[in-house]
């Protein structure tokens, strides 16, 4: 645990470095997302180089979003530069020193192509998760799970814009801009371990402040629900969701937040539900799920398809699911999967 919020704690001063500049060079040009990847790629690289330096001894097995092919392209050296710089820019900190070269780079983000499985230890990485909160300066998180034989066992997620106190009704895809990490309450770190509970801590400790527990919201009426669900309704129909919080008698405003920030929120019973349908093509990988779904169970909540079925970890790349991702207190969530049968009833 202690490497894994290390790892998670560098990348995510990668990432709040890169999300700097790009607001500075967003008035220069706000179609340029390619800094974002470079994030994206530079925040895998530390993880990845931090918890094998954690252990040298065992060769990392890790399931991770990015891999290289891009980067060894010749078109992709450029890009493959700048990660080395940024990388090397946090490496330093950490490690005196030490100094990676571009091919050392390409290796370390191919540590991430493990298949995972139902035996053995397997790493899961997001570097970033909401690539595109990120590039609007909204929620973003940096999500390490870790799975033993099949089952999540260990999760961390950075959310470095996120408020540690209460969020607000429009604190999601459009209150946030003024919220940026930097100020002392805003930067969350949660993480559990299996049987442990859920716990959060400031993500930039440098008060050393003490972790506190976290758990859902002891809520068993939708009416005192709030829901939550992606900023995007192609990753998350807006409408099921809201057919689905009717049925509850939900009155309050969904709040929309990009990321696994939403799981943060329901393990400190900030929000009460977390909806998310997408469309029926879409495939579901495990890093977007694995460290947000360790964390709500071990504060209480059920996390499962729309069916009902607690989400299985150990096939690999992907999460074979039925319709959906339900997540909620128990009470509430029994209802919801309910409501699912009847208004987005398998096809
Ligand atoms: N078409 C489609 N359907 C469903 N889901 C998709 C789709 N495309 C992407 N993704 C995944 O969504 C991740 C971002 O999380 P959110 O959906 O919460 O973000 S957002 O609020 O919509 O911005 C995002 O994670 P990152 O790629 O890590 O940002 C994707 O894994
Ligand atoms: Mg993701
Ligand atoms: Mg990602
Ligand atoms: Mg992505």
């Amino acid at each position: 645990m202690a490497s894994a919020k290390e790892a998670v704690r560098l990348a995510s001063r990668l990432c709040q470095e890169v999300q700097r500049q790009l607001s500075a060079e967003e008035r220069v040009d706000k179609k340029d997302d390619s800094p974002v990847t470079v994030a994206d790629y530079g925040a895998q690289v530390v993880v990845a180089w931090s918890l094998q330096r954690a252990d040298p001894s065992t060769r990392l097995s890790m399931v991770a979003e990015e891999d290289s092919a891009e980067l060894r392209t010749l078109a992709g050296r450029p890009m493959l530069e700048r990660i080395t710089a940024l990388v090397n820019s946090v490496v330093s900190t950490a490690a005196p020193g030490e100094v990676l070269s571009p091919e050392q780079v390409l290796d370390i983000i191919d540590l991430g192509a493990s298949q995972g499985g139902p035996s053995g230890r397997h790493w899961v990485l997001d570097p970033i998760d909401g690539t595109r909160g990120f590039v609007g300066m909204r929620q973003y998180s940096v999500c390490l799970g870790m799975l033993q034989d099949g089952e999540v066992v260990l999760g961390v997620l950075g959310c470095p814009n996120l408020p540690q106190g209460p969020v607000g009704d429009d604190d999601g895809a459009t209150g946030s801009a003024q919220r940026l990490s930097g100020d002392a309450d805003v930067g969350c770190l949660f993480f559990s371990e299996r049987g442990q509970g859920a716990w959060v801590e400031p993500l930039w400790n440098s008060s050393g402040a003490l972790p506190h527990q976290v758990r859902v919201a002891e809520v068993t009426e939708g009416a005192e629900a709030r829901f939550m669900e992606s900023v995007e309704s192609r990753h998350s129909s807006h409408s099921i969701n809201a057919a689905l919080a009717r049925e509850l008698g939900v009155v309050r405003p969904p709040l929309r937040m990009d990321s696994q920030v939403k799981y943060g929120l329901l393990s400190r019973g900030c929000g009460t539900i977390f909806l998310r349908f997408p469309p029926a093509t879409y495939k579901e990988k495990i890093w977007d799920h694995a460290a947000g779904f360790v964390i709500v169970e071990e504060a209480g909540g059920r996390v499962t398809d729309a069916a009902g079925v607690r989400l299985d970890f150990s096939k690999g790349r992907f999460l074979a699911l039925d319709r959906g991702i339900i997540a909620a207190p128990p009470a509430l969530h029994e209802k919801l999967v309910a409501a699912a049968a009847k208004v987005a009833p398998k096809v």
